[in-house]
């Protein structure tokens, strides 16, 4: 049986074929470099001609003007007479005053773009020449703007998380396997002041992240733990541990090795919370992207929920619960108790 695509295909007219591979090109191209010369921010507390916020921009004006005439057409922006202004979505979603900023996202896009034209070769090899990480190393910058990406990501979720992990007040460690940006540990921080955490990560995630706690008035509180999870010893007698989007990135034996080490380090009654992408067959269109993505940044793979059953049961895990969350774009919840 084949599966319903969820994503808009040509009817096999060659135009149209066409069509749909450069207008996604000029959409994804005109949004990313909005981003970065900060036109959606620049049109964040009102609207400006294109003559003005080529000023602002420092950019020349048949520049903005175009730009700006392509996103009216595609619905980011929309004509007030003379001026250009951000629509509802664009203000929600690109700037400083919506809920969360994906700016960081387009940033990252950015990055992202010369390791798309060489996904044949990934296709090819099964695999990339030179992995994210490796590449970070060698390019701290890079490190800095996914950081910042999946920052952006974390305050989305972050709400999420806080409905729908429960923590009493006899739970005092929080272990943040990948943690990163130290945005969950601080939100979990905030939220409970009895608990404190520390944060695994590898040193080129790790770059703002002192900053971002300082900034929260939280260095007594969140411990930063440079080393791979692999490897690392971060010890024992947590009551809770963040396991989270980190498991894509590593292939079944490391995650039941490293599941196992969790357990191990995990208080009778611990919690582990796992957040994924499950590979449910047959995947949707964001979750087939996704391994595509993985195929080619870091040659790891989603994992399946039967897979993470298997991992959490040999650890020792008793109780496990999926939650789906909502968009499913958001991906999934595993919850797992000792
Ligand atoms: N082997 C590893 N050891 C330590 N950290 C890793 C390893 N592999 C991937 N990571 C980190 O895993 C993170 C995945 S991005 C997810 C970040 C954060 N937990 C969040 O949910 O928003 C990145 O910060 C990587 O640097």
């Amino acid at each position: 049986m084949s599966a319903k695509p969820d994503v808009c295909l040509p009817s096999g007219d060659a135009e149209l074929a066409m069509l749909d591979v450069y207008m996604p090109m000029m959409k994804s191209a005109a949004i990313v470099s909005a981003g970065q010369l900060g036109l959606f921010e620049a049109l964040a507390a009102g609207p400006l001609a294109a003559g003005e916020l080529a000023g602002q921009l420092q950019a020349s004006a048949r520049g903005i003007a175009t730009l700006a005439d392509f996103l009216v057409a595609i619905g980011y922006l929309e004509r007030q007479g003379e001026a250009y202004a951000n629509t509802a979505l664009t203000q929600r979603w690109f700037t400083s005053r919506g809920a969360v900023d994906y700016t960081p996202g387009l940033l990252w896009t950015a990055e992202a773009w010369p390791m798309l034209g060489e996904l044949a070769g990934a296709v090819r090899r099964g695999g990339p020449q030179t992995t994210l990480w490796q590449a970070m190393q060698a390019r701290p910058q890079l490190g800095e703007r996914f950081s910042a990406y999946m920052g952006a990501f974390a305050r989305d979720l972050g709400p999420d998380l806080l409905a729908r992990v429960p923590v009493g007040d006899e739970q005092r460690r929080l272990l943040d396997l990948g943690g990163s940006h130290g945005l969950h540990s601080i939100r979990f921080c905030e939220r409970y002041p009895q608990l404190s955490a520390q944060i695994v990560d590898l040193p080129s995630a790790l770059s703002e992240t002192p900053a971002t706690i300082a900034a929260h008035g939280l260095a007594e509180r969140i411990a930063l733990t440079p080393g791979d999870v692999l490897e690392f010893d971060w010890g024992q007698g947590f009551d809770l541990v963040f396991y989270l989007s980190v498991a894509h990135n590593q292939g079944a034996d490391d995650n039941r090795h490293v599941i196992r080490r969790i357990r191990d380090s995990l208080k009778p009654g611990g919690l582990l919370v796992i957040h994924e992408y499950l590979d449910d067959q047959p995947p949707g269109a964001y979750h087939a992207a996704f391994k595509l993505t993985l195929l080619y940044e870091t040659g790891t793979q989603i994992h399946r929920e039967a897979d993470y059953r298997d991992w959490l049961g040999e650890a020792g895990f008793a109780a496990i619960e999926r939650i789906d969350l909502d968009p499913r774009e958001k991906g999934s919840l595993l919850l797992a108790r000792c």
